[in-house]
């Protein structure tokens, strides 16, 4: 096994990441001021970063010792191989291929205001699914759930992990637009970014039922107002606000 080694974090480095995978990466973890991607042999990448080498054995078992467990609200998300004999409603991925294994601050945000909104029996709508872990985890909670996705290679994953974990919730090619006519939903779950939160405020309030609420994050704290006023010039009041690192996360619902 291989490390190609970059220098930044996840978030810097995030334009490259479909690109590490496309040519063949079997994994990312980030470290101190670096990010490590893993592949089976060194091939000529124009991206800067350096190569080693490592043993089989060390890697897998370096990079398995450092995933951890992540309990977030109701749930525990695990990996394949974690043994786990604490309590918390399991959703259980396999690292490393799209977006979502709870170890991002934004993800963990979601989770737990998901345990605390879901509505069971409801309908849920997770917007831009990747791993699938945030329409799992409300599949889990007795909502009937949709994820879409405008990436197309994320989708199999999802499938793939609701089957895992013995839930099956709908997934999408697509975006709201898509999702609209499978509503409305009494929860959005859209862990996205804040530029694309204020362009789909409008949309948000037309896909939530009267009642309904929406949690959104993977806002930088530093853009967080400008999401604050979309909502509120769409008609939707801030209910909660949570701060994780640089992260925020709104539950906001339509005025009635
Ligand atoms: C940060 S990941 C979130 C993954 C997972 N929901 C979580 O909370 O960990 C964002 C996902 O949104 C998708 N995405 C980006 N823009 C989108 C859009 N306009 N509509 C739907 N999905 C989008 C990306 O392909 C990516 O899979």
């Amino acid at each position: 096994m291989w490390v190609y080694r970059l220098k930044g974090t996840l978030d810097e480095l995030d334009p490259l990441l479909p690109e590490l995978f496309d040519r063949g990466a079997r994994g990312l973890e980030e470290r101190a001021g670096e990010v490590l991607a893993y592949f089976p042999a060194p091939l000529d990448l124009p991206f800067g970063g350096e190569w080693e080498e490592l043993p089989d054995e060390d890697w897998l078992s370096a990079w398995k010792r450092d995933l951890s467990p992540v309990e977030a609200g109701p749930f525990v998300v695990l990996a394949p191989w974690h043994a786990w004999e604490g309590s918390g409603k399991r959703i259980v991925l396999e690292p490393g291929m799209a977006f979502g294994t709870g170890h991002h601050e934004t993800t963990r945000m979601a989770l737990s205001a998901l345990g605390r909104h879901a509505r069971p029996g409801g309908k849920a709508l997770d917007l831009g699914t990747g791993s699938g872990i945030l329409a799992i985890g409300a599949a889990l909670l007795g909502m009937e759930a949709l994820g879409v996705d405008i990436d197309p290679t994320v989708l199999p994953q999802a499938e793939e992990n609701a089957r895992r974990n013995g839930v099956a919730p709908r997934f999408l090619l697509g975006s709201l637009e898509e999702a609209l006519p499978h509503g409305p939903f009494d929860l959005l779950l859209a862990n996205l970014y804040a530029e694309l939160h204020q362009a789909l405020a409008e949309g948000y309030k037309k896909a939530l039922k009267p009642g309904g609420v929406a949690l959104l994050t993977g806002i930088l704290k530093a853009k967080a107002e400008g999401v604050e006023e979309a909502l509120e010039g769409a008609g939707l009041g801030v209910l909660e606000r949570e701060e994780a690192g640089e992260w925020v996360l709104y539950a906001a619902a339509p005025r009635l």
